[in-house]
């Protein structure tokens, strides 16, 4: 299966359009656990294994690993995450981006170290320096489109030209990833809920792509509007060229939910709550 039939596949089983960030910070772990970075395995696994039935993807992001030398645990919860949860995707958050030759090495990180289903990558560097990635088909590549950042309308929100009616760098983009940059149909694109419109426009770019749509919970986005925005029924006939899978991601509103030893339920209380709000929005 590849990482958009994977999508699919856990889209209709766990009936979930919610993907669930996996942002450790040891300073808000709960009770004995709290500061304690070696425990960064155990309260991300706690999590998994409490909203597993709930998520139509995981994405841990990889500085909250890196930033305390734990990369092994990263490895550890990939491999945990195929052993409880195999019939759903992992994103690992890198926003990676770089020249062909090191694109390359980040590439193996994220597909063969880290066995991720799929990478966030930032396309700043262009075409060549997303190349690489292609070279595994059945990998999902997403591409920082419309961030859910303020500064996100610094650059993405410019226009190509000063000339009212050309198009904004986000809508370029969006456009090459529909078409000429995806060479083996696996590209996806970021779009925040914090800009409902925006993610409106790039749906009407992209029909077919998967946006990862992060901003609902502590960045405060709009979960219903962007669902309206973003999700399109799926045509029956094959190849239509509508319905691109959506995945609203939210981190911290999940995983901090409570800060006691009542976490993981905490957790999976938000999540169904969430992911029940997500799809009452989809069913409108
Ligand atoms: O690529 C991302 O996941 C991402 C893109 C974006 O535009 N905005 C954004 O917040 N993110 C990530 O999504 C997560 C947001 O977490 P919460 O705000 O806690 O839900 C963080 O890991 C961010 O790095």
């Amino acid at each position: 299966m590849n990482f958009i039939q994977q999508l699919q596949a856990s889209e209709t089983l766990n009936d979930s359009l919610l993907c669930i960030g996996l942002d450790p910070e040891p300073a808000r772990f709960p009770g004995a656990w709290r500061g304690d970075a070696g425990r960064i395995f155990d309260f991300c696994a706690a999590i998994v294994d409490a909203t597993k039935d709930l998520a139509i993807a995981f994405k841990p992001q990889i500085a909250y690993f890196a930033a305390h030398r734990a990369e092994s645990q990263l490895e550890q919860l990939m491999a945990h995450i195929k052993r409880v949860a195999p019939h759903v995707p992992v994103i690992l958050d890198a926003k990676r981006g770089d020249i062909g030759s090191t694109a390359e090495q980040y590439a193996k990180e994220a597909f063969e170290r880290y066995q991720a289903d799929a990478v966030t990558l930032s396309p700043f560097m262009g075409f060549d320096s997303i190349e690489p990635y292609l070279r595994y088909p059945d990998k999902g590549a997403i591409l920082l489109c419309r961030t859910s950042n303020p500064g996100g309308s610094d650059w993405q929100n410019q226009r190509l030209a000063d000339v009212p009616g050309t198009p904004r760098l986000y809508e370029h983009l969006a456009r090459l990833a529909q078409t000429d940059w995806n060479k083996n149909g696996q590209l996806g694109l970021v779009v925040g809920a914090t800009f409902p419109a925006e993610i409106a426009r790039v749906r009407e770019l992209a029909p077919t792509l998967p946006l990862l749509i992060p901003g609902v919970g502590a960045q405060g986005g709009d979960a219903e509007a962007t669902v309206k925005a973003g999700w399109r029924r799926a045509a029956p006939e094959a190849n239509s060229g509508q319905g691109g899978p959506i995945m609203v991601s939210s981190s911290r509103a999940v995983l901090y939910a409570s800060a006691g030893d009542d976490f993981a339920a905490a957790a999976r209380r938000v999540a169904m709550d969430t992911r029940a709000l997500l799809n009452r929005a989809r069913a409108a």
